[in-house]
């Protein structure tokens, strides 16, 4: 068993998956690269992971949070690196505690739309669509998600073609 922090935005207890990104682990993902390369070290967000059964377990569920961090690259407000599902049918459910922001969700198509995020909004992702979170306020965004442990994970599409939308600070 762990515990949710709910007001610290994280897990304890074991096992606990954790990634700390900065700016510069996101360097190719951002449209000022200079910008990228010059706050490299500035930290972006931090993730937290509870995997009850192993990662790829057909009916399993998997829990965590992720702290994004407010500021921009350039003008571009931090984000996270966003990714596809492998099995378009497993959708993920996410829920903000705090901060403001925008989950920017997108096609294999390249059609994209957005979804305003603040406290209390609690909004189904459908599996088929890649997802990308953006804190667009001046505190942390802190956000829970439940997700199918065998999803799978796409990242390589985004990396590479990244999303047809950006946003940057007015
Ligand atoms: O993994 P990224 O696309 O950088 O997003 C950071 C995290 O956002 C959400 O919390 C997802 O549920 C996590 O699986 C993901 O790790």
């Amino acid at each position: 068993m762990i515990h949710t922090l709910w007001e610290q935005g994280r897990l304890t207890g074991d096992p606990i998956l954790t990634a700390h990104r900065t700016v510069g682990d996101l360097a190719q993902y951002w449209q000022d690269v200079d910008a990228a390369k010059a706050a490299a070290d500035r930290p972006l967000y931090s993730t937290y992971a509870y995997h009850p059964q192993p990662d790829g377990t057909p009916g399993a569920v998997l829990w965590g949070s992720t702290i994004l961090h407010p500021g921009d690259v350039g003008g571009e407000f931090h984000m996270t690196r966003g990714h596809f599902h492998l099995d378009p049918s497993r959708g993920e459910l996410i829920i903000v505690t705090a901060g403001t922001g925008e989950l920017i969700l997108m096609n294999r198509d390249r059609a994209a739309h957005t979804v305003q995020l603040e406290p209390g909004v609690t909004y189904w992702i459908d599996g088929a669509l890649a997802h990308r979170t953006v804190n667009t306020g001046p505190d942390d965004l802190i956000f829970w998600c439940a997700w199918p442990a065998d999803c799978g994970h796409d990242y390589a599409a985004i990396e590479s073609e990244g999303f047809s939308l950006r946003r940057f600070r007015p």
